[in-house]
């Protein structure tokens, strides 16, 4: 089976199509495959499969096993795909990729020398409902909310991009230990699916230093829904405006908070790294 190794900003995935379903044994093959010692290395694995109401259908497997609902990094990498194997008329630059927790997103290539060069996707409204992202906490939103771990004090804000984020606003992201204080965050009892947990230092109104502990695959380089929650976050705790750079370690994400519909908008790179067969 062929696959194509793709990385935005860093965060790496596994990307295949040609199946028609999940495979059974999804899980395993993620586990496997995304080992960076045992296997070919990846946070996560992409499938490309067929649609009813999208050009395609997405699902990401975590490096965990588990599945997550959307992945922003994973579908600007997606959308570079399809269009690098035909997958659309080549004369189209924009598509809709389905994921399963964020419905069908409208994405935007931009194209130079018959090079997708950046990507910017529709990631549709975020979700506030404590109770929807999911939090135990039943509040719209939930800013600044205590999480206490091991004696130390958090706040963190819920935004749910499809998939679910806890937004803390630190000193230093840059310097926080995500190894300490990761796993017992996305594991904590205020969160019945776990979560993906964003430390995030405001620079500016329109610039924030962003570091993520992933929920399924730990720390990363760049998470693309982590960063629409940040932004979203930032506005929601009066730190941010609505269109900002998010700066991870692998890179910049520009975010936009769209007021007339709501909706976040992600723009940034996607690129492949090799190919292979398995
Ligand atoms: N890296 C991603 C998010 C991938 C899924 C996440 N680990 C989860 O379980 O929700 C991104 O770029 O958004």
């Amino acid at each position: 089976m062929n696959f194509t190794k793709m990385q935005g900003l860093g965060n790496d995935f596994i990307v295949l199509s040609g199946h028609q379903k999940l495979p059974e044994n999804a899980a395993e093959l993620a586990v496997r495959y995304c080992d960076r010692h045992f296997g070919i290395g990846a946070d996560g694995m992409v499938y490309l499969l067929p649609s009813e109401q999208a050009d395609y259908m997405m699902r990401i497997i975590n490096s965990d096993g588990s599945e997550a609902e959307q992945c922003g990094n994973a579908i600007r990498c997606a959308a570079k795909y399809i269009y690098d194997h035909g997958m659309i008329n080549q004369a189209r630059t924009s598509l809709v990729i389905e994921t399963i927790g964020a419905g069908s997103q409208p994405v935007q290539l931009t194209v130079e020398n018959g090079e997708v060069t950046k990507v910017r996707v529709d990631m549709g409204a975020p979700i506030l409902n404590g109770l929807q992202v999911p939090t135990t906490v039943d509040a719209n939103p939930v800013v600044a909310h205590p999480v206490e771990v091991e004696g130390r004090e958090f706040r963190f804000t819920a935004v749910s991009m499809g998939n679910p984020h806890c937004v803390i606003f630190v000193e230093d992201a840059v310097q926080m230990d995500l190894f300490a204080w990761g796993p017992k965050l996305e594991h904590h009892e205020l969160f019945p699916r776990r979560i993906n947990v964003e430390f995030v230092t405001v620079k500016s109104r329109d610039y924030a230093d962003m570091r993520v502990w992933e929920r399924g695959a730990g720390p990363t380089l760049a998470c693309g829904t982590g960063a629409c929650a940040t932004l979203v976050a930032g506005v929601l705790n009066d730190r941010m405006d609505r269109k900002g750079t998010v700066s991870l370690k692998g890179g910049d994400l520009l975010i936009e908070w769209d007021e007339s519909d709501n909706h976040v908008y992600m723009t940034g790179p996607a690129a492949t790294v090799f190919k292979g067969t398995l």
